[in-house]
């Protein structure tokens, strides 16, 4: 029994050995992976229309055809169609539509004639559907677009291959550039929008630029916010700060009384004489003292006329009005006159004498 397997498996390997059927070159071709998979078509289309016109269709690949199967083919095309359709057209196709299954009907449509070489272009063609998708999808895409256009034989391997690359194909063009970053866009342009929110800090704005103008005034001057400044541009030279200097000079005579001379008891009527008009010297009485302000008009901030009201007359309560923050006694100190009095007290002299 042992000595009759062996030597029908003996039998077999050289059978197949010296054969070489078709569907054996088909498994070693599966087996390997190769890129011969395109070949079906051209074996395929061998018997059915000329040989010349498969093999400039799939160039490389038809030559890596002829030059493996260059001692068989030459049998196999003319003078072994007939004997492999004999041989093997039985023992082929079951063999080979076992392990796939859902080509078990195809290998029935074909013609006897080309059934030798018809069951291995179903069995690549259905295995070349993993190898496009796996191996290279751009290439195999754009081959098998072309092939489509131009090659009409082939129709049932060209569904499987425009669909398998098409499918990826477009995913990575159009999913990729417009999905991701519409959203992100939409996102971004909502999120700034309502994390800029220009409008809004625009609103606020405009409700703070007229508070604005009165918001500076507003924290020290909220007890006279209404009134405008009413400060006047000096003429040079007359400055705070030139009359400081002006006034602590020991040369300068301010008072207009002379040099030396004593302070004076100032009785209203006395007063009321030196307004500052018909080249009077401009008196007036602040916290109960006379002081010539007459130096003083062109370094007045607030203008000669607004001081000149003061003129004549008790000023203590219009300064106090207008700006009580003010220090008069030391700006006016060297303008000193002297006491304001009573109508009978002018002729004394003890304040005056304390004065000094
Ligand atoms: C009593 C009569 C006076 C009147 C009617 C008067 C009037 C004014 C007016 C209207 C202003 C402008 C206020 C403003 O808009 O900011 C002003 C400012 C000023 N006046 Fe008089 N003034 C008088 C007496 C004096 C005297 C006696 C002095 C000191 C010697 C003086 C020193 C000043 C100063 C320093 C300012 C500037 C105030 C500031 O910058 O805030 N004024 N005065």
């Amino acid at each position: 029994m042992a000595l009759i397997g062996l030597s029908l498996v003996l039998a077999s390997v050289v059978y197949i050995a010296i054969r070489r059927p078709p569907f054996l070159q088909t498994l070693i071709a599966f087996w390997r992976g190769d890129p011969r998979i395109e070949q079906p078509p051209t074996t395929r289309s061998l018997p059915s229309g000329s040989r010349s016109h498969t093999g400039t269709d799939h160039g490389s690949a038809s030559t890596d055809n002829t030059s493996r199967d260059a001692p068989s083919e030459p049998t196999t095309a003319t003078a072994k169609g007939a004997e492999a359709a004999r041989m093997a057209m039985p023992p082929p196709p079951p063999v080979i539509r076992r392990p796939n299954g859902s080509a078990a009907a195809k290998p029935a449509s074909p013609s006897p004639e080309t059934t030798p070489k018809a069951v291995p272009s179903t069995a690549q063609s259905s295995s070349s559907i993993p190898s496009f998708s796996l191996s290279s999808s751009p290439p195999a895409s754009a081959a098998a677009l072309a092939r489509t256009s131009d090659s009409t034989t082939t129709p049932t391997t060209l569904p499987t291959i425009s669909a398998a690359p098409s499918s990826p194909a477009k995913p990575f063009t159009t999913s990729m550039a417009p999905p991701p970053r519409p959203p992100t866009l939409n996102g971004t342009i909502n999120s700034t929008s309502s994390l800029l929110a220009p409008p809004n800090r625009g609103g606020q704005q405009h409700a703070r630029q007229p508070g604005t103008s009165t918001l500076a005034p507003p924290p020290t001057h909220s007890s006279k916010p209404s009134k405008p400044s009413r400060k006047v541009t000096l003429e040079p030279g007359h400055s705070p700060l030139d009359w400081a200097r002006l006034a602590n000079h020991p040369a300068s005579d301010l008072r207009g009384l002379g040099p030396g001379a004593p302070y004076v008891r100032v009785t209203p009527s006395m007063l009321r004489r030196q307004t500052g008009r018909k080249g009077k010297d401009a008196w007036t009485a602040l916290g109960g003292r006379v002081y010539n302000m007459t130096p003083y008009l062109p370094f007045h901030p607030g203008g000669e006329p607004e001081l000149l009201r003061a003129a004549g007359r008790d000023g203590t309560r219009l300064f106090g009005e207008i700006h009580p923050w003010v220090n008069y006694e030391t700006m006016l100190s060297s303008c000193l006159i002297g006491l304001l009095v009573d109508e009978g007290e002018a002729e004394g002299g003890g304040e005056m004498d304390a004065m000094d």
